[in-house]
């Protein structure tokens, strides 16, 4: 087997690509700006981002992955041909060989429309991991040997939560809850008690400057820009710590709960080497402080955040690059 060219996440908030040898050489927001009749690529990642909500009638800024499904797949295809254009060495006519992410729950039906859209953007064999597999496999876990893992990924749009062990996904779930879902709930928490309207991004930089995810964390306090509900005038607004906390406090709730359903259904012996290895998280979603501290106090068991949450799937695929034997056992579509 021809070892693997490239590593592709493609996530609901970013875009990474590992490139054998090189590392990481394409870390951008996950958007595309698209010519409406023809599909055909204007922008991607940070530019297209900036055209997102200011884009002429005939082109639109489009997110082509939500909630961790490929929304369209024309567009995935038109991306994975601008991605490999990108990476493509001077005069080289040789095709790549990509390894892509995928969400743990996709179907096999999605799965061959992954591997259909990165065969004819010119890819010359394609292989799928799971993406809790490689997240694990991008922290410093050895997940093939017989000793369970348990990986919490939060992205902005899934959560997976999963058991791993010989390279095999043993117990599961994956939730339509992540980051994403926290910058929501902090707007209809800010516009119901301070009857004041922010935008997406303002929620977000809210969230990960001063959101906490565990009451006992010191409390910090932001100043933010919106728009009065009741005056409908653009003013400013002082939110701190303790907003944050409350607003996404049922989303904490919800990812607790499925930890523990998870738990519950794992193996006596895996759940034991759960407890001595405890728990790795991993995804930038993961990143609000605290999140640690919530799960340890809920679960009992040891948790840590993975040193670089954010880019753990892209190095995970990185490191399967360069492994035929780990890159075909935990390939999910040889199977
Ligand atoms: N410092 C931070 N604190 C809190 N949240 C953060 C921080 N940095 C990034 N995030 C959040 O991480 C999320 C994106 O994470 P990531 O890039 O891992 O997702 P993704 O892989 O694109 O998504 P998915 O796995 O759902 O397809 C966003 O919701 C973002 O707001």
């Amino acid at each position: 087997m021809k070892k693997g060219d490239l590593g592709i996440d493609l996530g609901t908030s970013s875009l990474l690509v590992y490139q054998k040898e090189k590392g990481l050489v394409i870390d951008e927001p996950s958007v595309i700006a698209v010519e409406k009749k023809t599909k055909r690529i204007i922008a991607i990642g940070k530019e297209a981002k900036e055209m997102m909500g200011r884009t002429p009638r005939d082109i639109e800024a489009v997110r082509p992955i939500r909630d961790g499904v490929i929304a369209d797949y024309t567009i995935i295809e038109k991306a994975l041909q601008e991605l490999l254009r990108r990476t493509r060495p001077k005069f080289s006519f040789t095709k790549p060989s990509v390894v892509v992410g995928v969400p743990a729950k996709v179907t096999s039906v999605e799965r061959r429309a992954v591997v259909e859209a990165a065969l004819s953007a010119g890819a010359s064999k394609v292989y799928l991991v799971l993406e809790p597999v490689a997240a694990a496999v991008g922290t410093e876990l050895d997940i093939f040997d017989s000793i369970g893992s348990l990986v919490v990924d939060i992205g902005g749009g899934t959560t997976d939560i999963a058991v791993i062990s010989l390279g095999g996904i043993v117990v599961s779930k994956s939730l339509r809850i992540a980051g994403d879902a926290m910058d929501e709930a902090i707007i209809k928490y800010i516009k119901k008690k301070y009857k004041f309207y922010i935008g997406q991004a303002t929620a977000e930089e809210i969230k990960m400057r001063i959101g906490k995810a565990f009451p006992t964390l010191e409390t910090y306090e932001l100043e933010v820009r919106g728009r009065d509900a009741i005056m409908g005038l653009p003013g400013n607004i002082r939110i701190n710590s303790e907003d944050v906390l409350e607003a996404i406090t049922p989303i904490l709730q919800d990812l607790v709960l499925s930890l523990k359903q998870v738990l519950e259904e794992t193996p006596p012996e895996i759940a034991s080497d759960i407890i001595d290895r405890g728990i790795v998280l991993t995804g930038g979603g993961a990143m609000i402080s605290g999140l640690p501290e919530l799960f340890i106090q809920e679960t009992g068991i040891k948790t840590v955040l993975a040193p670089d949450p954010r880019t753990c799937v892209a190095f995970g695929l990185g490191k399967l690059l360069d492994d035929d034997s780990k890159l075909e056992r935990v390939a999910v579509n040889s199977k």
